[in-house]
């Protein structure tokens, strides 16, 4: 029975966070701490770096438009062979030295994430990046399954579209759409910033607190990877997700503080209309 259970948190673990080995035991920890105080968290996985670090050995290209991999269908067999071989599996292996909880799925299966093909928009105008995906729909029941059997979910960002298709999609957009089809309570992104800097990269500001409308307004001066994190975030809250939060996750223990402690730390995306914004200096 589901009724008892506490709505989800899902935390998407990113690339550049997840490249220190430390780093990933100290974020496994705090999965695992978290589900022990009853609540139920759900990862999503980036996997950037690594991607990019095998298609160098390939001799292989990595481009990005608008925060976006460049996808040719040689690029998809290494997206979905290091997301959901390697970096799937070390983090599943790093949860499961504190016990059974963690269970690697990809968005394929059973249908959890269904993608149609997605150009960039740089400029205005719309770019062809290969087999990149758009969610347009969710089946969260697999992962539902999982959680109300005790276990932790560790999903990769690889979706099947109705065409038959694999895509890649950016792990924060999938992080956001898997939040809001599962009703949860929290969206936490790791990255490997302080948060979302007013500026950037000229000023040493943090953007706070802002609510959805504020980060609207805000999105199209936004560049590189925090673009698809900020639309991540302004989807979830805007699909009802109660709150987004980006934390830095090169501080140890960043999921744990930031989601149990709440110590106003990064940068949190609220609903609302308020054109206002609360920014400190780092
Ligand atoms: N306004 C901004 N505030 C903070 N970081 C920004 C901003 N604009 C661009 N960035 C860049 O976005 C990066 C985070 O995105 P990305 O490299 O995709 O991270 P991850 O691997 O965690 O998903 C930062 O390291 C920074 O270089
Ligand atoms: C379409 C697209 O860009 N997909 C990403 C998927 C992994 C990801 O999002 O990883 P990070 O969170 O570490 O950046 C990629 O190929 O790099």
């Amino acid at each position: 029975m589901e009724e008892d259970l506490r709505p989800a948190v899902v935390i998407k673990f990113g690339g550049n966070a997840m490249v220190d080995a430390s780093l990933q035991q100290a974020f496994a920890q705090d999965v695992v701490e978290l589900w022990c105080e009853g609540l139920r968290p759900v990862v999503v996985h980036g996997g950037g770096p690594q991607i990019s670090a095998m298609l160098d050995r390939l001799g292989l290209e990595s481009r990005f438009e608008a925060g976006l991999r460049v996808t040719t269908a040689e690029t998809m067999d290494v997206v979905r062979m290091v997301l959901s071989g390697r970096v799937q599996r070390e983090l599943v292996g790093h949860i499961n030295s504190h016990g059974p909880y963690a269970v690697g799925m990809t968005g394929e299966d059973a249908h959890t994430l269904t993608a149609v093909r997605r150009p960039a928009w740089v400029d205005g105008v719309a770019v062809d990046i290969g087999q990149v995906g758009d969610i347009v729909e969710v089946n969260p029941d697999m992962v539902r399954t999982l959680l109300t059997r005790g276990h932790i979910p560790v999903v990769s960002p690889v979706a099947r579209g109705a065409d038959g298709q694999v895509y890649n999609v950016n792990a924060d957009l999938a992080a956001s759409a898997l939040a809001v089809a599962l009703g949860a309570e929290r969206l936490v992104i790791l990255t490997d910033v302080a948060g979302l800097y007013a500026d950037w990269p000229r000023s040493t500001e943090v953007i706070g607190r802002l609510t959805a409308d504020a980060l609207d307004g805000l999105l199209p001066g936004l560049a590189s990877g925090m673009l698809p994190k900020m639309e991540g975030c302004l989807r979830a809250v805007r699909g009802g997700v109660g709150r987004a939060d980006i934390l830095d996750g090169r501080v140890p223990h960043a999921v744990l503080r930031g989601v149990l402690g709440d110590n106003g730390a990064g940068t949190t995306v609220v609903p609302g209309t308020s054109a206002d914004h609360v920014t400190s200096t780092v």
